[in-house]
């Protein structure tokens, strides 16, 4: 059985959060992105947060003119970011929900809460050609509703899932492996387009990239924390590495 090929998303958002850390302009997450697509990523991935934490309005203007990849702009759904989105013109929209405290990301959309506010920006953002893609648990219900939008793309959240695998708690490991597997052919049978993402390493890629629904990726701090040790291009290699690997033992 021939699979379809599977992107690998390189998400530069720490990289700002380093330079953000000094307050000037080094290191640079467009420089960032242009090496990472150099290494063999078929995308790059930033979050405008609204506080601006890590990456900034500038970046995105900049990362939109200067690379030669695909940009999946991930944003809250705010008309602020909206209108950002519309006059940026990515190649894709992912809607991820954010919470002011929060570290980081900590579950998916709630689309069925928040139906009737995420319906006007997905219809907004198709509109304007943008493809839009649904940050969201791998349940039955979030899954309806992201098809019910309209939205050609779910991202499965993959936090809870390699969280587990990191706190050595295999049991909740492999209930939530399982909901992943689930949800992506679930998704799938709906015409959804599946991706997957949030704390991804080494050995979850691979793994994931076993469940043939799945046709993108989009890893972001693992990356960057490896290219210290290792640098970047070697971090993304070993990544694609593993994911051919996970691949090919699936067809
Ligand atoms: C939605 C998501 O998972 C990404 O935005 C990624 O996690 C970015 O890093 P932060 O969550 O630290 O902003
Ligand atoms: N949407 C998830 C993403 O872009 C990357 O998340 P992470 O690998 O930085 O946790």
């Amino acid at each position: 059985m021939s699979l379809p090929a599977l992107r690998l998303g390189v998400n530069i958002d720490h990289v700002a959060t380093l330079r953000n850390a000094r307050g000037g302009a080094r290191p640079d997450p467009v420089r960032a992105a242009l090496q990472a697509i150099a290494a063999g990523a078929d995308g790059i991935t930033a979050h405008l947060r609204e506080d601006r934490r890590h990456i900034r309005d500038e970046d995105i203007r900049r990362l939109k003119a200067e690379i030669s990849k695909p940009l999946n702009f991930e944003m809250a759904t705010t008309d602020e970011m909206l209108a950002i989105a519309l006059a940026t013109q990515p190649h894709a929209a992912c809607l991820v929900p954010e919470k002011r405290t929060e570290r980081t990301t900590e579950g998916g959309l709630d689309v069925v809460g928040g139906y009737d506010h995420l319906a006007p920006a997905v219809e907004k953002l198709g509109a304007a050609g943008i493809r839009v893609s649904l940050f969201i648990e791998a349940d039955e219900a979030p899954l309806r509703a992201a098809a019910k939008l309209g939205a050609p793309v779910v991202e499965l959240h993959t936090g809870a899932w390699c969280d587990a695998v990191e706190h050595g708690d295999a049991a909740k490991a492999e209930a939530e492996f399982q909901r992943l597997v689930r949800g992506a052919a679930f998704g799938r049978s709906l015409g959804l387009e599946m991706h997957a993402g949030h704390g991804l390493d080494y050995d979850t890629a691979e793994r994931l990239a076993a469940v043939p629904e799945f046709v993108e990726f989009n890893i972001g701090h693992f990356l960057i924390g490896e290219a210290v040790f290792v640098g970047l291009d070697a971090a993304i290699g070993r990544m694609r590495a593993a994911m051919a690997a996970g691949r090919a033992r699936a067809a």
